[in-house]
């Protein structure tokens, strides 16, 4: 059996090599001819899979190790009877890891406060769900729009849009979506950022496109500045609108959701499918080899005194998303690389997730408010 996996897809030797023969290629240049023999392709974000890619092709299994689908064409892999199964999940809180993150930096940056203000959230999936949770168990007023789950009465705090865009931090984490009943693709543009306050700080961290760029910058220029922005996803990736870097507080590379851990889990939930369509055991490999522990296993946090300096401090000791930001600020001005964007994530520095990090506190409520962003309890 011939397998073609996207090269950043880690340990994809490791787990597939004994399904059949594995070629690692470059995702965002494969071709037709690349894969015309190939019984399985494994990707990432960043390959289109459609009716051009495949038609013609031996392969019958499609996996993504990603959360993420709007790079695949369902309808066709349907049509074609080629199975197909993504990552649902799997990075999920990985990019709690980096909402929290970015509001860190903001506040040991700018002061900027979050813990008793008003939050937003877009999207009620595993991501938007993971990012509530987080910010009700820290006690915040947290309220969430998400029109296919509304229904799901008591579950959480539904709302309107219109809600959403008088909330003091607004967290992204809707999929890119055309078509249905509710688009998302331009959702958040001029119309809705009119409706934002000053002071208001936006993370966007689901996918480019969601919001309008040209109609951020405008309402970043109208606010004289004053909105605070974290953005990871960007409408025309891998190139990048620089005018909008060059007024983001945070700009990064689309890697809100690569923890070592994240990307390791993607691998294996995309593997462990192969071998369900395969009917083939997975239990030659298991999930905690697959898996990698963090580099810190405790933290002792000893001083507690402003809540959101800990909580920044706590975080921060694990992942501080500034490092990605100045990262992509330094390559764009050195300008040696081919393509930036690209060069940026396979080269991307890993990070652990905080979850593998054990924390131990001078007393119950500085436990409970580390825990609640997303660390293991000691
Ligand atoms: N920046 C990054 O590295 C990553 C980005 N993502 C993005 O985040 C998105 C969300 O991830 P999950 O929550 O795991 O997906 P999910 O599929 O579990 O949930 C998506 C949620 O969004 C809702 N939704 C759909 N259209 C909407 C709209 N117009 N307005 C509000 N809500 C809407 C759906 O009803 C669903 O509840 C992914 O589709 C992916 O595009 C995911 C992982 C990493
Ligand atoms: O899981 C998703 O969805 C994502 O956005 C991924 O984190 C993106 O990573 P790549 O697949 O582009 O490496």
């Amino acid at each position: 059996m011939k397998i073609i996996a996207d090269e950043n897809m880690p340990n994809a030797k490791a787990l597939f090599s004994h399904l059949g023969d594995v070629e690692l290629v470059n995702g965002r240049t494969i071709t037709n001819s690349q894969i015309k023999n190939a019984d399985v392709l494994l990707v990432r974000s960043v390959t289109k899979v459609t009716r051009e890619l495949l038609e013609g092709s031996s392969v019958r299994f499609v996996g993504s190790a990603t959360i993420g689908v709007d790079h695949i064409d369902l309808d066709y892999l349907t049509e074609a009877g080629i199975e197909f199964s993504s990552a649902p999940g799997c990075n999920a809180e990985a990019v709690a890891d980096y909402v929290f993150s970015g509001l860190s930096h903001l506040y040991m940056t700018k002061k900027l406060s979050w813990l008793n203000k008003k939050i937003g959230v877009v999207g009620y999936g595993n991501v938007g769900k993971t990012v509530y949770d987080r910010f009700t168990n820290l006690g915040c007023q947290v309220c969430v729009y998400d029109p296919f789950k509304d229904n799901e009465a008591g579950a959480a705090n539904f709302v309107a849009l219109d809600e959403i865009l008088s909330c003091d931090v607004i967290s992204l984490h809707a999929p890119l979506t055309t078509t249905g009943s509710f688009p998302s693709k331009g959702m958040i543009g001029s119309k809705e950022l009119a409706q934002l306050s000053a002071g208001t700080a936006v993370i966007s961290a689901g996918r480019g496109g969601v919001i309008d760029e040209e109609a951020l910058l405008e309402r970043h220029s109208q606010l004289n500045g004053d909105i605070h922005l974290v953005i990871d996803v960007w409408d025309t990736e891998p190139e990048i609108n620089q005018d909008l870097v060059s007024i983001v507080d945070i700009a990064t590379p689309h890697i809100a959701g690569y923890s070592k851990q994240g990307r390791e889990k993607g691998t294996w939930m995309v593997y462990q499918a192969l071998c369900r369509h395969l009917a083939i055991s997975s239990q030659s490999v298991n999930k905690s080899d697959a898996i990698s522990s963090g580099w810190l296993s405790s933290i002792d946090v000893v001083a507690s005194g402003d809540q959101e300096e800990m909580l920044a401090r706590s975080v921060q000791a694990i992942y501080d998303v500034a490092r990605d930001d100045v990262r992509l600020r330094f390559k764009y001005r050195e300008n040696k690389e081919n393509n930036v964007f690209d060069w940026l994530r396979k080269h991307y520095v890993e990070r652990d997730e905080f979850n593998t990090c054990a924390v131990g506190a001078i007393n119950n409520d500085v436990s409970s408010l580390v825990c609640a962003v997303g660390f293991s309890k000691k």
